[in-house]
This record gives C-alpha cells, structure tokens and sequence, in this order.
C-alpha cells in the first residue's frame, strides 16, 4: 500500500514538472494576451474544429495580436492585415526550420544548403523560363485535351463520341487527367512507358499521402498510417536521377537540382524525396484549377462571363491569323484579362488553407502598423492566418460566398484603411506565385473554349476544413460532371 501511495506521489509530482516545464507559462511584460485554453491540450479542440471562427472569436476578446497553445507549440497570431509587410520583413521570424521540417519529416530528405536551392527554383520559374514551361504545359495541356474524350482512364482508345455526345467523369479525376498530367510531363517529361512513375498513379498516391500530411509534418511518424506508408512507397519507384538526366524534355529545374544533388553527394533516396517537394508544390495548381473549374460550373453566370471574355480575345487575335492557325497568347494577354483574374483570385481566398509560420530565432519586440510593440520569445512560433482574413466580413462583404467579380477593379478595406494584399494564399515566400495562377488562367482559357461543362443533378462539394494548414484546401467530396467537345474551336496556343 505504502509503495503504491509512493509511486503514485512520483507520478503526480513527474507530470506536475513536465506540465510546468513543456506547458504552464506566465504571461510576460508587454507579451501579447493568451487566449485561454484547456490545461493539457491548450487551444487545439477549438483550433482543430474550426480554425477561422476560433481566431475571429480571439481577435473580438484578445485584439489583432494573441498567443495560442496547441499542445506545447506556443503560437502568436498577427490578425492585422495591415502588419503584413512588417511580419514579413521581420528578420527574427525565420521560415528555414519549417521548410527543414516538411522536407524531413514528409518527404524524408535534407537539402545541403536550401537557400541556394530556393534562390535557383525562383530564377527557373520567371522570365524567358516561365515562358519555356507555359509552352510545354500548354502543349501537353491541348493534348490531355484531345486524350480526355478519346481515352477512357485505363488508356483504352474509344471514338471521339459524335453528334454532341456528353462523357461523363468525376471532377477531380478529370483535372488529374488534363491539368496535373500536364503538370507532371512540364516537370519530368513524357514517362516512358515501362515508367510506373507516371502521372495517374503518382496522383492517386498523392491524394492518400496528403491525407496525413499535417500529422507527418507535426512529427508523427508516418508509420503510423500505414495508407501513408504504402502510397510513399509507391512515389518513390522514380527513375534514377542518371534516367532522368538523360531526358531531353526534363524540366531546367530537376536538372539542376538533380545535378546539384549529386554534386553535393546526396544519395538518391534524398534527389527522389526532393522531386516529391517539387511535384508538391505544383500540385496546388492542380488543387486551384479544380476549384475554379467547380465554381465556373457552380455558378453558371460565372461560365458565361468568362466564356464571353475569352471569347472576345480570341476574335480580336483571330483577325490577324489565318483559320487553320492556333491563336496565339503570351503573358502580357493572359494578364489583360480582368473576369478570368478575379475568378481566379476568388478561388483562392475562397479555399485557401494555409498557415504562415515562421520560427522566432531571437527573442523579438515587434511593432504592428499601429506602433503598439510587443515582445514575442525565443524558440516560439509566429503566423498570419490568410484564411481567417479572406474571411473577414469587414473586408469582404458575405466572404462565404463565391462572387466571381469580387476583384474587378475592387479594393479592400479594414479600420477604414485598404488593405494592400487582400489574397495571401501563396505567403510571402512562394517564387511559383506567377507561374501557378498563369498556368490556372491558361487551363481554365482552354477550357471554356474549348469544353461544354455541366455538374449532374444534385452534385455539390466544398472545402474540407479538417485539412487546414495546406496551402489550398481538398474538397469533401468528388463530384460528378458531364463533358463535351465543342462543335467547333480554335486551338490555342502560348508562345
Ligand atoms: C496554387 C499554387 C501554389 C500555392 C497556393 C503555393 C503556396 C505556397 C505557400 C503558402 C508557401 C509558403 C510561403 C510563406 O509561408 O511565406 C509556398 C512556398 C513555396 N512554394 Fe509555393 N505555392 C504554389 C505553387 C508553387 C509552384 C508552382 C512552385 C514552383 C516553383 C512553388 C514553389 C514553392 C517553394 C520552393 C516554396 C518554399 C519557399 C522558401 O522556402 O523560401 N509553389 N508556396
């Protein structure tokens, strides 16, 4: 009995140390308020449940800047649009060790010197580059195009169905076939066919492996999930980077990395873990170009004005090139478009998902717009929530709705100020920020020109809020749609 009452003593006395160690702390002078929250867990029900009406609850009671607890991550939220520029310019507030933190713990690799790496995957998507990886993506994107009507998924070859035949698809598994297959073959070429390393098996590997991305990317191992474990299994079964190399339409940037990676001696488990980042971040492209699509269907006002937009584009073009030729768009053309910039723009405040975390390396006073100062810890973490903005009914009137001329020559207001950034769904970091929404905006071009669209009776989806923390949202759920090839069209081409 006496040894009992001891061990339990211990035992009381171990978890009272590790609670005032790992979890307790007091409120320091000139700290941001804490938002209080259960003792063990800290705010992570609240979080977990609906992050955007928590952090709009603790922005009524705490104000613009607060502190959470999610477990024993103390977290600062800065909810004040307007000290965007100051988060980001913010020298203590370090995005290494998170960007360290997802390659090691989800992708399983290191990058041996990571600035470099990042400062050559910005130059490989701007300039004359981006306009190289428009017209790759644009010419696989016409010919996943022609493949959608004649292919069925397994590849079998049909008839291109006459007589305004409509073929049926579900929505996710159609922008996987046109938008992230033409994605996957700007990247890594056209798979050979003994490849297994293709793009519908890489997409259904992808689509269970970031299922448990955030637990991953906490540090959870991913042996845990055993679906994870078989799916990255899966994703791995890359060519070898000698393979790869030997390729002539392999993107400029897994060139270089593949060859900085072996320069460096990293072995090849880490350059195939490093291609997965890549495919990664592309395939919030893929994730955009699908939610577009559904709204353009959603809202059937949507598809007619953007229809009658590019419609007019092509016929001002079209009187300079003969009938027989593509119309050809560059960059500048694509931009010129304000229906198609907003749809777009709308799409990602509507479903973004992503938290702006950085790391606090030294103990910080930082000011807000406002002048008001506050001195944030060593070792803490602090984010803005651009989903808990491009929520924010001040600054955009009923932001549950999908309005798609939201952006039409519109600015935004908080506290009486406009609001500079209204969308941050790519942070402030992304170098792929241009080249993802020109490859949306191209996409959804194609589309309209060339595809009738129709969701089947009683179809509808939305955003799954369990998933927060990636950068663009999944659905709940897939929908149904129907398809066909228009009577007639003009090809369209990028140059
Ligand atoms: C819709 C598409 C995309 C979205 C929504 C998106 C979003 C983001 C976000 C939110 C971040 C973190 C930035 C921060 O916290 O400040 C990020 C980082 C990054 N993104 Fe994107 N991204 C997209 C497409 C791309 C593409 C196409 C590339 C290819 C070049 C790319 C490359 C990167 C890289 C390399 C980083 C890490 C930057 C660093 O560590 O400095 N992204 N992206």
């Amino acid at each position: 009995m006496v040894a009992i009452s001891m061990y339990l003593f211990a035992a009381s006395v171990a978890l009272v140390a590790v609670y005032l160690k790992y979890l307790y702390r007091r409120r320091r002078r000139d700290e941001p308020p804490m938002v209080p929250g259960g003792l063990i867990w800290g705010n992570c029900k609240e979080f977990g449940e609906h992050a955007v009406r928590f952090l709009h609850k603790s922005n009524k009671s705490c104000g613009d800047i607060f502190t959470i607890r999610l477990l024993h991550q103390y977290l600062t939220i800065v909810m004040d649009p307007h000290s965007y520029d100051r988060f980001t310019r913010e020298k203590n507030f370090d995005f290494d060790p998170i960007q360290k933190q997802v390659n090691h713990n989800v992708f399983s690799f290191e990058l041996i010197n990571p600035r470099k790496m990042l400062k050559e995957a910005g130059k490989t998507v701007r300039g004359h580059y981006m306009n190289n990886i428009m017209q790759s993506f644009s010419k696989y994107l016409n010919e996943t195009f022609a493949d959608i009507s004649t292919k069925d998924i397994l590849g079998n070859l049909h008839e291109i169905p006459k007589g305004g035949k409509w073929c049926t698809s579900n929505l996710r598994v159609l922008t996987a076939r046109t938008v992230f297959t033409s994605l996957f073959k700007t990247i890594f070429g056209n798979p050979r066919p003994e490849d297994t390393f293709e793009p519908m098996s890489v997409f259904e590997n992808f689509e269970i492996y970031h299922k448990y991305f955030n637990y991953m990317w906490l540090g959870l191992p991913s042996s845990l999930f055993p679906a994870a474990t078989k799916a990255l299994k899966a994703l791995v079964k890359q060519p070898c980077s000698s393979d790869l190399l030997s390729r002539e339409d392999l993107s400029h940037y897994i060139r270089f990395s593949t060859e900085y990676m072996l320069n460096c001696n990293q072995a090849e488990a880490e350059i195939m873990g490093h291609n997965l980042v890549y495919l990664h971040v592309n395939y919030n492209t893929f994730r955009v170009s699908f939610w577009a699509m559904y709204f353009l269907l959603e809202h059937r006002e949507a598809w007619v004005a953007l229809s009658t937009e590019v419609q007019a584009a092509i016929d001002e073009k079209k009187q300079y090139c003969s009938n027989d030729e593509p119309v050809v768009f560059n960059l500048e053309d694509v931009d010129s478009l304000p229906i198609l910039d907003s749809i777009v723009k709308e799409t990602m405040r509507t479903t973004s998902g992503v938290f702006m975390v950085r790391a606090i390396a030294e103990d910080t006073e930082f000011e807000m717009e406002n002048g008001q100062k506050y001195y944030l810890r060593k070792g803490d973490k602090v984010a803005m929530y651009p989903p808990a903005l491009h929520k924010d009914p001040e600054i955009f009137e009923e932001p549950e709705q999908f309005k798609y001329d939201r952006f039409v020559d519109a600015t935004f207001y908080k506290n009486g100020r406009e609001v500079k950034n209204p969308v941050i769904a790519f942070g402030s970091l992304c170098p792929g920020k241009r080249l993802a929404i020109t490859q949306s905006k191209w996409f959804l071009m194609c589309l309209v020109n060339m595809f009738d669209l129709e969701l089947l009776e009683g179809q509808s989806t939305c955003p799954d809020s369990a998933y927060h923390g990636h950068e663009i949202l999944p659905p709940k759920n897939d929908v149904e749609v129907r398809f066909r090839h228009k009577d007639s069209f003009q090809t369209l081409s990028f140059e």
